[in-house]
C-alpha cells in the first residue's frame, strides 16, 4: 500500500488514496500506522475516497483508531494530494466529510499546492459552562466545527501540563462524544496563541478546526475580531469569521514529507 505523509503545521497524518480500492480495516490501520516507534508515526490516517456529493471524500481517523468528522489541517493536505498527484487539475475543489462538503481554494506555485483557503462553513457554539476538572473549575465554551471542541481562555498557556488535564476534559461527561480542547491565550484583538488537546490523539502541533473553534469563541467573548492569526506549537493559521455569510474560512499550508510502502501483510 503506497502512503504519502504530510503535515500542516506539524499536525502530521498518513494520507492513502482510496480511489481505486480502500484497505480493509481502517482503524486498526490508523492505529498501527500512527504509531511513532512502530509504525510510520503520525496524528492519525487520511483516506480519500470517490464521493457522489463532491469531487473526493475524506474520512479522518485519529491515532487511537476513532473516526473524526472533520481536520482543518487534513483537509489542507487532501486538496494538495488530489491536485499534487493528478487526481484533478482544479484549484477549487469540493471535499465531503462527515460534517458536510467543503470548498478548497488551492494556493499553486510552480506547479505544486503550497497552501489553501477553507470555507468551513458555518460554526454551532453554545453557551459556556463550568466544567470541574481535577478539584479546579475551568470555564469552557463549546463550539462544534462539525467535530467538538471545547474552548478555555486561560492567561498563559507555556506552562500547562496537557497530558495531565487534556484526558480529563476530553472524558468529561459533559461531551458524550469526547471533545478536542483548545487551550488559548488573547495576545491582543488579532493574535491568539493555542494548544490543543486533540480527541482521540492527544497533544497536537496544531488543530485547523479548533483554531476556528477558538476565533469564534474569542469573539463572541469580546475577546478578538472576526479576524484573527492563531499561533500554534506547529506555526500561524489566518482563520475569518464572515460577517456576510457566517461561515469560517481558514488559510494555512500543506506539506509532503515522504511517500512510502506499507506492507499489506502488516
Ligand atoms: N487536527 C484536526 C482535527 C482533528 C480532530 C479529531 N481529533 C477529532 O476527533 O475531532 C484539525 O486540524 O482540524
Amino acid at each position: 500500500m503506497r502512503f504519502t505523509k504530510m503535515q500542516g503545521l506539524g499536525n502530521d497524518y498518513v494520507y492513502v488514496d482510496c480511489t481505486q480500492r480502500a484497505p480493509e480495516d481502517l482503524p486498526e490501520l490508523a492505529r498501527r500506522i500512527s504509531d511513532r516507534h512502530f509504525g510510520v508515526g503520525s496524528d492519525g490516517l487520511i483516506c480519500i475516497f470517490p464521493s457522489e456529493k463532491a469531487d473526493f471524500r475524506m474520512r479522518m481517523f485519529n491515532a487511537d483508531g476513532s473516526e473524526g468528522e472533520m481536520c482543518g489541517n487534513g483537509i489542507r493536505c487532501v486538496g494538495k494530494f488530489v491536485y499534487d498527484h493528478g487526481l484533478t487539475d482544479q484549484t477549487t475543489v469540493r471535499v465531503e466529510t462527515l460534517a458536510g462538503v467543503k470548498i478548497l481554494r488551492l494556493q499553486v506555485e510552480r506547479g505544486q499546492v503550497v497552501s489553501a483557503t477553507v470555507d468551513m462553513g458555518l460554526p454551532v457554539p453554545q453557551e459556556p459552562r463550568t466544567l470541574q476538572i481535577m478539584g479546579r473549575p475551568y470555564q469552557a465554551r463549546p463550539v462544534s466545527m462539525g467535530n467538538p471542541h471545547a474552548v478555555v481562555f486561560l492567561d498563559q498557556i507555556d506552562a500547562l501540563d496537557l497530558p495531565a488535564i487534556g484526558p480529563a476534559f476530553e472524558n468529561h461527561p459533559s461531551f458524550p462524544n469526547r471533545t478536542n480542547t483548545e487551550f488559548v491565550e488573547v495576545l491582543d484583538e488579532t493574535h491568539l496563541k493555542m494548544r490543543v488537546w486533540e480527541r482521540g490523539s492527544g497533544e497536537t502541533l496544531a488543530c485547523g478546526t479548533g483554531a476556528c473553534a477558538t476565533l469564534v469563541a474569542a469573539a463572541l467573548a469580546g475577546k478578538a475580531g472576526r479576524k484573527a492569526t492563531i499561533h500554534l506549537l506547529g506555526g500561524d493559521l489566518s482563520v475569518a469569521w464572515s460577517e456576510e455569510d457566517g461561515h469560517v474560512y481558514m488559510t494555512g499550508p500543506a506539506v509532503t514529507v515522504f511517500e512510502g510502502e506499507w506492507p499489506e501483510d502488516r
